[in-house]
């Protein structure tokens, strides 16, 4: 082995991003949310980078990581799954609620999901290093590229105007139909996306259901999404699909747990799409043997890497299952390699979710654009990607500076401080 491919250091940088007051079933995104940024620098001098979630939860099991890494060769992505689980000290993840993530928009979250979600960041930082080294793109690292454009979806939320106390945004309210349309036609003359999900679970089923149709008739034609994470029945479920049959192209995680999954799934033709009850390998021959979904999202966060999200879509093409790939908030990093992974999936069913429209904060020097709704895929080694290393300080300065309040993301809490008497909508 070349020893120029040995991981010299790792620099981790937890740093907090404004977020707009984006409203799903949980609450309402925080003013700003906790990512992490991981740096591998190799012994030849070449530093790779990745990202994930930097919640308290997620920093102990990275910080483990790190210290273990050097040394390692940044060609041996498979060996970080055991490195992972080997120094993970169980009172890091002790905490972990396994039936809900604290946001509750993950499905069941395990100490082992989480230590996915790290390793996922130190996997695109070793995969960016050594493409930079080799001078070549991730993709071509991943067996190359089988599109050059990966199509992104227009990704609407309710929202307030600006958060309590705080200014108002560029993107304006959007609590009714009409605020719906007006944003995907912002959505729309900004970036040109073919496609619109809708973020649901917010207000009672006929308003968001008239948001659809609005959109429908605003964007004949064009392919529409709802996702209430959960927050549905089975039988508002099933209502809320003959009511929406004609326009959505998938209805997402209308309902809590396979169970519930497979029932609406056996009394509609809609769809049905999840990032909420299939987020692990484990999870998958419940879901296929029951027929709870059509279409799984992947997410490199969630699935534990880029390569890993191509081994969740073979398995989606063996079985005849859909793929698409779900979002939270993150940056460019992320975006890059979200971009470099989608190119090489050959059949990528649906345009992917991101939630990069809504950042106007990033580390990385180039902000990528959308053209009709589509990103270029880089061909630069790596990941394509430049940290900016004065923004990703003073981000990181916002984060030591917070009181606490800001560094674990929660929705509930957030809605709970403008709204006291707020509980989650179920319908
Ligand atoms: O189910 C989904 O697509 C998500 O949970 C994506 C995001 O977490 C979104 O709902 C959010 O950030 O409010
Ligand atoms: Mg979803």
């Amino acid at each position: 082995m070349d020893s120029a491919l040995c991981i010299d250091d790792v620099r981790l940088t937890p740093i907090l991003i404004a977020d707009p007051p984006l409203l799903n079933t949980q609450g309402v995104h925080q003013p700003f949310t906790p990512r992490l940024v991981v740096e591998i620098v190799t012994r030849g001098g070449v530093t790779g980078l990745g990202e994930t979630y930097g919640d308290a939860r997620y920093l102990g099991p990275a910080r483990a990581l790190a210290a273990a890494l050097p040394g390692h060769p940044v060609t041996h992505v498979n060996g970080l799954f055991a490195l992972a689980e080997e120094v993970g000290d169980p009172a890091m993840t002790a905490g972990v609620d396994e039936r809900a993530d604290a946001g509750g928009l993950r499905g069941a979250q395990t100490a082992a999901k989480l230590r996915l979600s790290v390793v996922s960041a130190f996997e695109t930082a070793c995969l960016d290093a050594l493409g930079k080294t080799l001078g070549l793109p991730v993709h071509a690292l991943l067996g190359g590229k089988v599109r050059a454009e990966v199509e992104y979806s227009a990704y609407l939320f309710y929202k307030w105007g600006a958060h309590p106390g705080g200014a108002p945004d560029a993107w304006g309210e959007a609590v009714d139909p009409a605020g719906v349309v007006e944003q995907a036609r912002r959505f729309d003359r900004l970036h040109g996306f073919g496609s619109f999900k809708l973020k649901g679970g917010v207000f009672p089923p006929e308003e968001e259901t008239a948001a659809i149709r609005a959109l429908a008739g605003e964007f004949p034609g064009r392919p529409l999404r709802l996702d209430p994470n959960g927050a549905w029945s089975v039988a508002t479920s099933l209502a809320v699909a003959r009511e929406l049959g004609d326009v959505l192209e998938y209805l997402e995680d209308p309902a809590t747990g396979t169970a519930a999954m497979a029932e609406v799934a056996a009394g509609t033709e809609v769809p049905l799409a999840t990032n909420m009850c299939v987020t692990a390998f484990e999870e998958v021959p419940e879901a296929l043997a029951r027929g709870a979904v059509r279409i799984v999202l992947c997410d490199h966060h969630y699935w534990g890497g880029l390569h890993r999200t191509r081994e969740l879509a073979a398995l989606c093409r063996t079985y005849g299952i859909g793929l698409s790939m779900h979002s939270n908030t993150h940056l460019g990093i992320s975006l890059a390699a979200m971009t470099q992974v989608a190119a090489t999936l050959p059949r990528l069913d649906h345009a992917c979710d991101t939630h990069y429209p809504w950042q106007t904060e990033d580390v990385v020097t180039t902000a990528p654009r959308f053209r009709s709704g589509r990103l270029a895929v880089s061909d630069a080694p790596g990941l394509g990607i430049t940290l900016d290393r004065d923004r990703l300080a003073d981000l990181h300065r916002r984060w030591a500076e917070d009181d606490g309040r800001m560094r674990d993301r929660d929705d509930a809490a957030a809605m709970r401080a403008a709204h006291p008497e707020w509980t989650p909508g179920r319908w």
